[in-house]
């Protein structure tokens, strides 16, 4: 049988296509890789926010991930929106044997303040999954629950990446800067070295999505065999070009452009 490169994404809904499976299978596609999907919850909400959840039982969980293990090969997945200690426990059981790379956005509330996880689960996140992940990708308030610190400068971010590695045993932690001041820093530390990334900041509210992007084109990058750091630097200007070229559309904060890397190679 043929190998292309593949990726699976495990995460919730967004029916306005800015976030969640839907913005993963948007990134796979223009990055080229073979993309595949597990839902966890189906949400209702837009740019303006949240305003329904159904979460999908253990079982049938289980069964979609089933599916795509027993049948395609994928060299890379992610996790985003696991709502709680059922679904976390449903998702490790299956992907705790996987030997390809995993990353973690460890979603906890959407752009919109809304949350997306239930407050237990967050130490059952840490304590349970971290362990498991190739890179964790959180944003400041996720670095701050995931380490019970504040997190205010780029020292506190680097010393929180390295806390997660060494306390908590994630394979790398890449702590995001989107959420600070002046221009989006990003924090990568693999165990060994501290690397940084840095993009001017856009001055723009259309972040609806933003780390699910990112997140979604290091797995496909990493789907191809490039090295973390690698990975994470193309993610990065993938995930910038997107914001550079996003949309001011519905009424709250816009979704980025999952295909502005095209924009920008045909000018
Ligand atoms: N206004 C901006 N200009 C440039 N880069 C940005 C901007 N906002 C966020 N970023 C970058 O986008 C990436 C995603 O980071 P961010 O901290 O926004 O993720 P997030 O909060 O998890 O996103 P989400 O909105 O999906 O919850 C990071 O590389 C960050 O530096
Ligand atoms: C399903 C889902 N995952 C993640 C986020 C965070 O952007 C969101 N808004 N929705």
């Amino acid at each position: 049988m043929k190998s292309i490169p593949a990726s699976l994404t495990i995460a919730g809904t967004d029916p306005s296509g800015g976030a969640g499976i839907q913005a993963d299978l948007k990134t796979f596609q223009e990055l080229q890789s073979y993309g595949m999907s597990v839902i966890t919850s189906i949400v209702a909400q837009n740019t303006t926010g949240v305003q329904d959840v159904q979460h999908l039982s253990e079982s049938m969980i289980k069964q979609q991930l089933e599916s795509v293990i027993s049948d395609i090969p994928f060299q890379a997945f992610k996790t985003g929106m696991l709502a709680n200690i059922d679904i976390m426990n449903a998702v490790g059981e299956k992907i705790s044997g996987l030997e390809t790379p995993y990353i973690m956005d460890p979603v906890m509330v959407a752009a919109s303040g809304d949350p997306l996880i239930s407050e237990d689960a967050q130490t059952y996140l840490r304590d349970q999954l971290l362990p498991l992940t190739t890179v964790i990708t959180p944003n400041i308030p996720e670095t701050e629950v995931i380490t019970g610190k504040t997190v205010e400068t780029s020292e506190d971010m680097q010393q929180a990446a390295k806390q997660m590695v060494h306390e908590y045993g994630a394979g790398a932690a890449l702590v995001k800067g989107g959420h600070m001041q002046g221009k989006a820093v990003d924090f990568l530390y693999d165990g060994n070295q501290m690397h940084t990334f840095t993009a001017d900041r856009i001055d723009t509210t259309n972040t609806h999505g933003t780390g699910c992007t990112y997140s979604a084109a290091i797995t496909a990058y990493m789907s191809q065999g490039y090295p973390l750091p690698e990975a994470v630097q193309k993610g990065k200007d993938y995930v910038t070009a997107a914001i550079r070229h996003s949309f001011s559309i519905g009424y709250g904060s816009g979704p980025t452009n999952h295909w502005a890397q095209r924009e920008e190679k045909v000018k």
